[in-house]
């Protein structure tokens, strides 16, 4: 049997780690997950050809925001070059190459350096220049220059937005895909403790943040750090005490940013806790809607409901007056940067108009393009705070290792073709993981021999359904094994190819929201419209489903909610008629129906029992009698007794104190 290879699971917990825990614990493993950057770089590096272009964007867009004040302190020494040009202008004795000595070596006057200039010459904006890369740009091409920008910065816009909120919405399925396929891969004692609303507001809502949040953190974060960087650059060659003020302030700020960012966390972890608790409230009401109809207690319900909102009220107010804090803190101090670059270059520059006027206009502009990006990240505080709690959560789901081995990964297990042999139970011992200091069943050895029937009868919580539950690895046995074709220690065998030949039909048949023909059809997928209507006949319900107007294509609700009992009976055993498997398990199949209807339905259950290895759980008289073998377990004691149910009505024991006692009527 091949050996389970290392699972791949990505976020802060590497494989070698899960494997050893896995080794070393009885118990599923819940290890905390990683935070929202691990998870976005995990996706990054998961997604490399996105997040490259995504990258690209960003320089692209954030050099674009960088070299906007540069273009704009040219354009403006251009345009304010013919006030200095007039100057030195001295009543045309001066020559072009004069002049151009004179203006600070940034800006130029075109023309033929010997040549005399005059007034209307000077005074034309249009004749000075500066050099861009060896090329000539007066200010009106500094103006086109500007707005190819604009055409650049709107393009990486759209693609930064795009290429987010691809990513953002990968992140989410993946992240739900892969909490649901670790969910239905989950043991049954992982949900013993759960409620399913808790679990859905992990996979529905957590996802959500998650995603929403990668969809514009990611390029937020690189252009605010592309943009602060190349800015601070850009501020320093335009006026480096200016640079100097503007960095002290963003120290105090970061400071502020670094101190909130725990408090806000725990915050916020107590919000989703609480709403986790809510929405896990929510779905056990809905789902025992029936109990609250019966018991008239609307009012009581609404109450309860207005009750736990109070708490979720008050913890959010806490967190949301946090939040705006931290969001005016920012906004002011992010704001006041240029205010009070302003006043401090008025002070410094007070005597020089002209350099106060190119320097402060064209820093202004720098220091807008730099906290562009720290606006939108201040903003953004709350939802990353919100997405690493959620991160965590979702990684609970992921990172929770199952105690039973189901061997579905490739090339894993013994496959089962077929139901060749016996079922061994062999030294057998449980007790339930969940309360392992109470013994359910004894130890004990059995074999189901192929083709026969047996019947486990016993009082209330002797452990008759532990038995099917072992049979379909719900669990393993605490020690000892079970094989399959009498040798293969189902431990070992790719669970989905044994379950595959197994019917189980219970007391509280599992109706899925759909039409009638998928839920006949669930466990043969292959099955042709013929086959369903034909497993339907033999179950007794072909005619009752053509008097309803859609026929197969009726929608049943949620868990059957439109079907009577012995009609959802019908339905599992249509089901198990199509699924036509090799071994039989009825746990209290017919338990719940009255004595008619109990009566139709147990012999659609005996034509599908013929020559199938079954097992049933049984309270009913009708549905032990003709076994080939009853098995009488007592509380706590296991196997008590083992014979024919004529031979048991004789003995004196356990049966035949049950049969006095009307248990088995
Ligand atoms: N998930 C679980 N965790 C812990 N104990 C459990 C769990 N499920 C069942 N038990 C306990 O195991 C014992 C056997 O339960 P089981 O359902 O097998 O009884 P049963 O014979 O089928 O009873 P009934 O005839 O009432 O259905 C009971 O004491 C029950 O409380």
């Amino acid at each position: 049997m091949a050996k389970k290879t290392a699972v791949n699971e990505p976020l802060n917990l590497s494989s070698k780690n899960l494997n050893n825990e896995k080794k070393h614990k009885d118990f599923n493993v819940k290890k905390k997950g990683g935070s929202f950057t691990k998870t976005i770089i995990y996706y990054m590096k998961k997604n490399k050809w996105m997040t490259f272009f995504m990258i690209l964007i960003c320089v692209i867009s954030s050099v674009a925001t960088v070299l906007g004040p540069k273009l704009i302190q040219n354009m403006m020494a251009n345009l304010l070059a013919p006030s200095s040009g007039l100057d030195y202008f001295n009543n045309g004795t001066k020559t072009v190459g004069e002049l151009n000595n004179l203006l600070d070596g940034k800006v130029f006057i075109s023309g033929d350096e010997n040549q005399f200039l005059t007034e209307e010459f000077v005074s034309n904006s249009k004749n000075y220049f500066t050099l861009f890369f060896g090329l000539h740009f007066g200010w009106d091409k500094w103006i086109y220059l500007q707005l190819s920008l604009f055409v650049v910065l709107g393009v990486s816009a759209y693609f930064s937005s795009y290429l987010g909120g691809t990513m953002g919405k990968n992140v989410e399925i993946d992240l739900r895909n892969r909490s649901l396929e670790k969910l239905v891969k989950q043991d049954m004692s992982y949900y013993s403790d759960k409620k399913i609303g808790e679990i859905l507001t992990k996979i529905v809502s957590d996802t959500q943040i998650i995603g929403d949040q990668t969809a514009s953190v990611p390029v937020t974060m690189i252009s605010a750090f592309i943009t602060f960087f190349g800015s601070l650059g850009v501020l320093v060659t335009i006026d480096w005490k200016l640079t100097l003020i503007v960095i002290a302030i963003m120290f105090v700020l970061l400071i502020v940013l670094q101190s909130t960012f725990t408090v806000v966390g725990r915050m916020s972890k107590r919000v989703r806790k609480t709403i986790t608790t809510i929405n896990g409230d929510v779905t056990d009401r809905i789902s025992t809607v029936r109990l609250i109809k019966s018991s008239g207690t609307e009012a009581y319900e609404n109450e309860r409901f207005n009750e736990v909102h109070k708490e979720y009220y008050k913890k959010s107010f806490t967190l949301i007056t946090m939040q705006s804090f931290i969001s005016t803190v920012m906004t002011a101090g992010i704001s006041s940067v240029q205010i009070i670059i302003v006043i401090c270059s008025a002070i410094l520059y007070k005597d020089n108009p002209q350099y106060l006027t190119v320097t402060l206009s064209a820093f202004i502009s720098g220091v807008g393009s730099m906290v562009g990006p720290l606006m939108t990240l201040s903003r953004l505080v709350s939802g990353i705070i919100q997405a690493s709690t959620c991160c965590y959560r979702v990684n609970e789901i992921i990172l929770t290792v199952p105690r039973i081995d189901t061997h579905y990964e490739e090339g894993e297990g013994i496959i089962v073709d077929e139901i060749e042999g016996n079922i061994v139970f062999k030294d057998v011992e449980f007790r339930y993981p969940e309360k392992p200091e109470q013994l359910i069943l004894p130890k004990f050895n059995f074999v189901f021999e192929k083709g026969k029937s047996y019947a486990f009868v016993g009082e209330t919580g002797a452990g008759k359904s532990t038995i099917s539950k072992l049979l379909l690895r719900f669990y393993d046995p605490s020690t000892g094994d079970i094989f399959i074709n009498d040798n293969v220690n189902l431990k070992d065998v790719h669970l989905s190819s044994y379950l595959d030949k197994v019917g189980y039909v219970e007391q509280e048949p599992q109706i899925l929201y759909g039409t009638v023909m998928d839920n006949i059809k669930y466990g043969n997928f292959n099955a042709t419209d013929e086959e369903i209507i034909s497993a339907s006949k033999k179950a007794e319900l072909h005619d009752l489903v053509m008097s309803w107007p859609n026929g197969y294509d009726t929608i049943l609700g949620e868990r059957g909610f439109m079907l009577s009992g012995g009609q959802k009976q019908r339905l599992i055993i249509a089901r198990m008629f199509l699924k036509n498997p090799q071994i039989l398990i009825l746990d209290e199949a017919t338990s719940a129906l009255d004595n008619i209807v109990e009566k139709e339905i147990q012999e659609e259950l005996e034509k599908l029992m013929k020559n199938r290895t079954t097992i049933s759980i049984a309270h009913r008289l009708s549905t032990i009698m003709n076994c080939d073998q009853i098995i009488v377990l007592g509380r706590n004691q296991g196997i008590v007794q083992v014979g024919t149910y004529e031979q048991l009505k004789e003995e004196h024991g356990h049966f035949k104190r049950l049969y006095e006692a009307g248990l088995m009527n």
